[in-house]
C-alpha cells in the first residue's frame, strides 16, 4: 500500500490531558480522504499536528510517518512543509500581487530558482482553478480578489509547492454555491495526483469529494472505509 501519511493513535494533548484523538488513519496516494466530525472534535488540530504547527501549550505524542519516515514531534523541517502543506479555513492572502501570492512557499520555503518561478505559478493558478480569471492581471493586488478567488489563490499556493499531501480545512465553509462549485472542481480535479485531507461539515461534499472518510468524535474512530486503506 503506497501510504503518503500514516497516523496511529495520535493524541493531541494540553499538559496531560487529551484533548483530541486517539485517532488512526492513513492517506493513500492520489486519494481524496474527508475529516470529519461534530465541532470541537478536533479537525482543524489534528491538521495543524500533522505539519507540526500546534499552537503553543499543546502537544502530540502517537506515530506520525510521512513517506513511511517516522516524524518525531517538533521535527518538522523545511522539507516537510514543502511536502505536507495546509490550507487553513480563512484564506490568507499577503500584500503585494497575485503572483507574489502565488509564489510565496516557492520563493520563501523552497528558494526555487527565478527562472522557473512564472512558470510553476501559472501551473498552480491552473490546478487551482485560477489561471483564466487572473492571468490578465497577476500584478494586480491580492486583496482585491473575491473570497473565492482568494480561497483558490491559497490553494495555488500550496500547489506551487507541488506538495506530496495538502491538507485543506474547510475551504468552501465561507462561500456562495458558485463559488463553492468552482473549489469544489479545482479540488476534484486534483484526485489521483495529490493526496488530499479535506476537513468538511457537509456530508453531501464529502459525497461528491471524497473516496473515503475518518470520523473524529470522542474517542475518535475510523469508518470502515478508511480503515480499508490503513
Ligand atoms: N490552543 C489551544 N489550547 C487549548 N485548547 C485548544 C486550543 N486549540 C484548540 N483547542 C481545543 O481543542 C479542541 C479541538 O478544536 P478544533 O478547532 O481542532 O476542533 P474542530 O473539530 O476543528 O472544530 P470546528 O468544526 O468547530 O472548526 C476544542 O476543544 C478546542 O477548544
Amino acid at each position: 500500500m503506497d501510504n503518503v501519511i500514516a497516523v496511529r493513535q495520535l493524541r493531541v494533548l494540553s499538559r496531560d490531558k487529551t484533548l483530541v484523538g486517539p485517532v488512526s488513519f492513513s492517506l493513500e496516494r492520489g486519494s481524496t480522504t474527508g475529516l470529519c466530525g461534530p465541532s470541537g472534535a478536533g479537525k482543524s488540530t489534528v491538521l495543524r499536528a500533522l505539519v507540526d504547527l500546534l499552537p503553543t501549550g499543546l502537544t502530540r505524542d502517537g506515530d506520525l510517518q510521512v513517506l513511511e519516515r517516522p516524524i518525531a514531534p517538533g521535527k518538522g523541517d523545511a522539507d516537510l512543509r514543502a511536502k505536507i502543506v495546509l490550507v487553513p479555513q480563512t484564506p490568507v492572502v499577503f500584500g503585494g500581487s497575485i503572483l507574489d501570492n502565488a509564489l510565496f512557499g516557492l520563493r520563501h520555503i523552497l528558494r526555487a530558482p527565478r527562472e522557473v518561478l512564472k512558470e510553476r505559478a501559472e501551473q498552480a493558478l491552473r490546478e487551482a482553478g485560477l489561471w483564466k480569471e487572473v492571468s490578465d492581471r497577476l500584478d494586480s493586488p491580492a486583496q482585491n480578489l473575491s473570497a473565492g478567488q482568494r480561497q483558490r489563490l491559497c490553494l495555488a499556493r500550496a500547489l506551487a509547492l507541488e506538495p506530496e499531501c495538502l491538507l485543506l480545512d474547510e475551504p468552501t465553509s465561507a462561500l456562495d454555491e458558485q463559488s463553492r462549485d468552482t473549489v469544489e472542481q479545482s479540488i476534484a480535479a486534483l484526485r489521483g495526483s495529490r493526496t488530499v485531507l479535506l476537513v468538511s461539515h457537509d456530508p453531501a461534499q464529502v459525497e461528491r469529494l471524497c473516496d473515503t472518510t475518518v470520523h473524529l468524535d470522542q474517542p475518535a474512530t475510523v469508518s470502515p472505509a478508511a480503515a480499508a486503506v490503513s
